[in-house]
C-alpha cells in the first residue's frame, strides 16, 4: 500500500424517502450519515458491520451506481460526478455478491468477460486476445469459453465477474460480499484469488463483507459501520489487536462465538 489516496469520499449522506405503511406518511431513513473515508492505492479497505449498517449503499455511492444526498466522491481529486459512465467504470470496477444475477444468462462466457472492451470500442480480434489471457489469470479454462453462465458452477461463475471486472484494468476494484453466496470450500479459493490477481496486477480494493475472518486476512484497513456510521477505521492488526469501542468489540466476539453444531467457519487461506 503506497500513502497516495485513489478515492475520497467527503461527508457522504445518503437518505432514502420511505412509505411507512399503508396509508400512513413517509418518513426518511438514513443510510449513510457523514462517512469520510481515503481509500489508498494498492491497499485493502474492509467495510464491516451488522446487516442493514449501510455498507452496500456506500459501496454504491463509490461506485457512481448511486447518488448521495449529501457529500461528494473524489477518484484521483475529480469528483464522480464530473466522469461519465464511461470513465467511471474504465477506473472502478464491481464485484457482486451473487456472480449468478450479475451474469447476463443468455450470453456465452466470452462475450460476458469482454463485454467492457466491446463497449469500450475495442477491436474484436484484440477482445479476443484480452478475453483468453484474462480467463488464464482468473482459471478459467479456455474450453469454458463458449459455456453459459448456467453449465457452470458457482465459483466458476464468480471467476467470470471477476475477469469482467478487471479485463478493463480498473485501478480499483469494489467487492461488495464477494464470496457470501459460495459454498464454504469455494470461497477460500475465491479469496485466495482476489489477492493474488492484487499483487499480479497492482489493484486497490474495497471489500465489504460481514465476515471478519475474512477482512483479517485480507484488509489492510478496517472501517467498521453502525447505523450509517463510523464507528472506527484503522489499521486492520491494530483493529483486531485492540478494537477502541465495544461495538466492534462485540462484532470480534460474535465471529467468536460459533453457531450450535457448526463450529467456525472452515476457511483456509494461502499465505501471501
Ligand atoms: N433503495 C432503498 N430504499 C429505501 N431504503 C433503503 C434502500 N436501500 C437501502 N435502504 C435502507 O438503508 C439501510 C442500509 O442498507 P444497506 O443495504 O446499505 O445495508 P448493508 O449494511 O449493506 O446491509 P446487508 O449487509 O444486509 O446488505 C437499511 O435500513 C435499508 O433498508
Amino acid at each position: 500500500m503506497t500513502d497516495e489516496v485513489l478515492l475520497t469520499a467527503r461527508d457522504i449522506r445518503r437518505d432514502f424517502r420511505v412509505s411507512a405503511g399503508f396509508g400512513r406518511r413517509m418518513r426518511t431513513v438514513s443510510a449513510v450519515c457523514g462517512v469520510s473515508l481515503d481509500v489508498k492505492r494498492g491497499g485493502v479497505l474492509g467495510i464491516v458491520g451488522e446487516s442493514g449498517c449501510g455498507k452496500s449503499t456506500l459501496a454504491k455511492i463509490i461506485l457512481g451506481l448511486d447518488a448521495p444526498t449529501g457529500g461528494e466522491v473524489l477518484f484521483q481529486g475529480r469528483s464522480l460526478t464530473e466522469m461519465d459512465r464511461k470513465e467511471r467504470a474504465r477506473h472502478i470496477q464491481p464485484i457482486f455478491q451473487d456472480p449468478y444475477l450479475s451474469l447476463n444468462p443468455r450470453k456465452r462466457i466470452d462475450t460476458i468477460i469482454g463485454l467492457p472492451l466491446r463497449v469500450a470500442g475495442m477491436r474484436e480480434g484484440e477482445i479476443r486476445q484480452r478475453v483468453r489471457d484474462m480467463m488464464d489469470l482468473t482459471g478459467l479454462p479456455t474450453r469454458l469459453a463458449g459455456a453459459y453462465p448456467s453449465q457452470m458452477s458457482g465459483g466458476q461463475r464468480q471467476r467470470v465477474a471477476i475477469a469482467r471486472a478487471l479485463i478493463s484494468r480498473p485501478e480499483l476494484v469494489v467487492c461488495d460480499e464477494p464470496t457470501s453466496a459460495l459454498d464454504v470450500s469455494i470461497q477460500a479459493q475465491i479469496l485466495n484469488l482476489l489477492q493474488d490477481l492484487r499483487r499480479e496486477l497492482g489493484l486497490t480494493y474495497v471489500l465489504i463483507s460481514h465476515n471478519l475472518a475474512v477482512v483479517e486476512h485480507i484488509a489492510t484497513e478496517v472501517m467498521v459501520m453502525n447505523h450509517g456510521e463510523v464507528i472506527e477505521h484503522r489499521a486492520t492488526e491494530d483493529l483486531f489487536a485492540a478494537p477502541a469501542s465495544a461495538y466492534t468489540q462485540m462484532l470480534l466476539d460474535s465471529i467468536l462465538t460459533p453457531e450450535p453444531d457448526k463450529g467456525l467457519p472452515d476457511i483456509s487461506f494461502t499465505e501471501a
